[in-house]
Order: C-alpha cells, then sequence, then structure tokens
C-alpha cells in the first residue's frame, strides 16, 4: 500500500482530547492487515537509506511501529518511556506537546557511544515529544541524526523545531490543515 492508501486508513476525531484538536488515530490503520504491514513497509523503505545501528521508539504509539521496524530491519529497540515506568536508574525529559505536558525516561545503558539511533514515533505536531527523546538518547552517548513517523502535521511546525536541534524529519504521510 502507498501512502494515498494508508492516509485514507487514518480516522480523524475532531475535538480530541480537548477542543479545537484534529485528532489523526491510528487505530483504524492498525487493525487493517495490510495497512499496517504497508506502513511498515513504507517506513523500512525510508529507514534503509539512513544507516541506523539501532531504532528507539516512543511509548506508546511510537512502540508499535518502531519494534515492527526494529524487525523488519534487524536491529535492537530501545524504549523511551513515559515518566515512572522503568526499574533501573533512568534520565528523564520533561516537554510539551500538541495538547499537554508530560516526561519522557530512558535506561541510558541500553545505548552505547557513538551509536547510530533513528527516532521513531507514530506522529510528528509540534515536536515536543520529539525533541525530548533525542536529547535523552544523546545524552546516553547516541548519534541521532534523523526522525521517522508515520505522520507529519506540517502546520504545527514539529520539521522546522527538530531542524533547530539538528535532527532531519522523514515521515510517510502528511496531513495538510492539522
Ligand atoms: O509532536 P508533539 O506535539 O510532541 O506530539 C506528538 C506526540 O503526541 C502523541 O503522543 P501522546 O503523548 O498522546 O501519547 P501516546 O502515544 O501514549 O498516545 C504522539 O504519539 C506523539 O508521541
Ligand atoms: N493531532 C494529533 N493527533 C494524534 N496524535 C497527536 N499527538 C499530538 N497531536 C496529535
Amino acid at each position: 500500500m502507498g501512502p494515498d492508501e494508508l492516509k485514507g486508513l487514518i480516522r480523524t476525531v475532531p475535538d480530541f482530547p480537548k477542543s479545537g484538536i484534529q485528532f489523526r488515530d491510528i487505530t483504524t490503520l492498525l487493525a487493517h492487515g495490510e495497512g499496517l504491514a504497508g506502513s511498515i513497509k513504507q517506513m523500512a523503505a525510508i529507514a534503509r537509506s539512513l544507516d541506523a545501528d539501532a531504532v528507539a521508539g516512543i511509548e506508546a504509539r511510537g512502540f508499535i511501529f518502531g519494534t515492527a521496524l526494529a524487525l523488519e530491519l534487524e536491529l535492537g529497540f530501545v524504549p523511551l518511556r513515559k515518566a515512572g515506568k522503568l526499574p533501573v536508574e533512568t534520565i528523564g525529559e520533561d516537554y510539551a506537546l500538541e495538547y499537554g505536558t508530560a516526561r519522557l525516561e530512558l535506561d541510558p545503558t541500553l545505548v552505547s557511544d557513538g551509536e547510530k539511533v533513528l527516532l521513531i514515533d507514530d506522529l510528528l505536531a509540534t515536536g515536543g515529544t520529539a525533541i525530548a527523546g533525542a536529547r535523552l538518547l544523546r545524552r546516553a552517548g547516541a548519534v541521532v541524526e534523523h526522525a521517522l513517523f508515520v505522520i507529519d502535521l506540517p502546520e504545527l511546525g514539529g520539521a522546522r523545531a527538530l531542524a533547530d536541534e539538528t535532527l532531519k524529519t522523514h515521515s510517510v504521510i502528511s496531513f495538510e490543515g492539522h
């Protein structure tokens, strides 16, 4: 399945979780066999040119696509978890996203110095989440140059914010008009 067909499988829910947010719901894509496989194949086609040693995914939706992509590329998967979930010493970053605030945490022993890590999430909106993830991985010694998403919402300025942090944005689908 190509990007346009994949886009057609994403459900838009107005005013969730807050008034004014157009929520791009991936659950309808996940429940569709060809859609799920197609989204991973499209991500893998992009990722193969990015020369990664490992894949990192952001809880929760980034775990779904990140793990599947890591399997497809035969790379390890590094979880960036929401606060308070990891049973070991962590490093953390607080951040703001399109509709709230949160904290991501990483076990820094999961990455090694100079390891090239590809950052994965389902969706790029303001970029707050992805920037927090990249900062954590870099603090742990990883080299993070690229972030790959299923969906980009360009009007929310995420790619510009990522570029300011020297991160290149890649995505399968783009929704003009958030
Ligand atoms: O670019 P941003 O403005 O930072 O927004 C993007 C983030 O928002 C969503 O996560 P959410 O925090 O809703 O968590 P979930 O994956 O647990 O649903 C989405 O999965 C991204 O991680
Ligand atoms: N508009 C949106 N739809 C789905 N997930 C999101 N995360 C941040 N903004 C979002």
